[in-house]
């Protein structure tokens, strides 16, 4: 299989619908970002990057950070997370405050945002919202093998002049009892993890410890443990694209997170990590051509847990 000639052929068949979509303007910096770009970055197994489009421009990978951050809570809290946060698909919108009153505070699951802000609250735990926000940084650097990597300070002080929203979760979420810092402090991370910047290779690279098995073959570092890998991609596969999950499972079959700066990862277990960006959303929060084209990829390969 020509995974390069795949790649460029789904850049070029989208060129036509670049700037579909409408990008995240909720978040003044995200607002200013050029719509038209598109960048597709397939690492596979056996350690082969393939790129096509926009791939090493780098962007923020905004809600992509809550599968990280869940790694490094798990990493550290083990199942006792599972106390504070679910595992169910919620069916509402990524910043949805209706299903926490009647679920007392915990949310249904680590990928909307009031949950991603309850796994954050536990990755604070012990430290200081500095400390936190560079364990972050490391564990992502040693993820994707690169010193360079580093978080968009303006983006970060935009989303915290505006995050009205997700104070407003946190918030509530305290009142609850089911956050444990200061709602400042676990936002102040949050924002931080949302703005890290990343292209598509070099997310495609962070993320490949999924597609296989726990370990990163191109460091040889052991992550997770294989059972785990396989538990974050169930995760995704349910909860990874909110209200379009179901949607996303139906047309690509692969776990996936979004992301509202336009990106995706996808996880092909056993094959490969992929990441898609662009910036132009659809309705529910989606990368619009990030979404199609991998579409196009699992129509191509036949990567799918489904089966081929
Ligand atoms: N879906 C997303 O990417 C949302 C992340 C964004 N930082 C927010 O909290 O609103």
């Amino acid at each position: 299989m020509d995974l390069q000639l795949i790649a460029d052929e789904i850049v070029e068949a989208l060129e036509p619908r670049l700037g579909e979509g409408k990008v995240a303007d909720y978040i003044p910096e995200l607002a200013r970002v050029d719509p038209k770009q598109f960048g597709i970055a397939i690492t596979t197994v056996d350690g082969q990057t393939f790129k096509a489009g926009d791939a090493d421009t780098s962007f923020s990978i905004q809600s992509i950070s809550k599968v990280f951050m869940l790694t490094l809570a798990l990493g550290k809290a083990g199942e006792a997370i599972w106390k504070r946060v679910g595992r169910e698909p919620s069916g509402s919108s990524f910043n949805s405050i209706v299903q926490l009153e009647h679920e007392h505070g915990i949310p249904r699951n680590p990928f909307i945002n009031a949950g991603a802000i309850v796994v954050t609250d536990m990755v604070l735990a012990g430290h200081k919202p500095r400390e936190a926000i560079g364990e972050y940084l490391r564990f992502m650097r040693y993820l994707a093998d690169d010193e360079s990597l580093s978080i968009d300070e303006k983006v970060a002080q935009s989303e915290q002049k505006t995050g009205y929203r997700n104070f407003a979760l946190a918030n509530f979420m305290r009142g609850f009892g089911n956050l444990d810092h200061p709602v400042e402090h676990t936002l102040g991370v949050y924002f931080h993890q949302c703005a890290l910047a990343l292209s598509c290779v070099q997310l495609s690279h962070a993320g490949l410890f999924l597609a296989n098995r726990g370990t990163n073959p191109l460091t040889g570092f052991s992550v997770v443990s294989p059972k785990r890998a396989r538990r974050i991609n169930a995760l995704m596969l349910m909860c990874g694209h909110y209200d379009g999950s179901g949607d996303f499972a139906y047309q690509v079959g692969l776990p996936g997170k979004s992301g509202v700066g336009g990106g995706i990862l996808a996880v092909a277990p056993g094959k490969a990590s992929i990441a898609v960006w662009s910036p132009g959303l659809n309705k529910v929060g989606n990368s619009a051509l990030g979404s199609a084209a991998l579409e196009m990829l699992a129509t191509r390969t036949g990567w799918s847990v489904f089966g081929a």
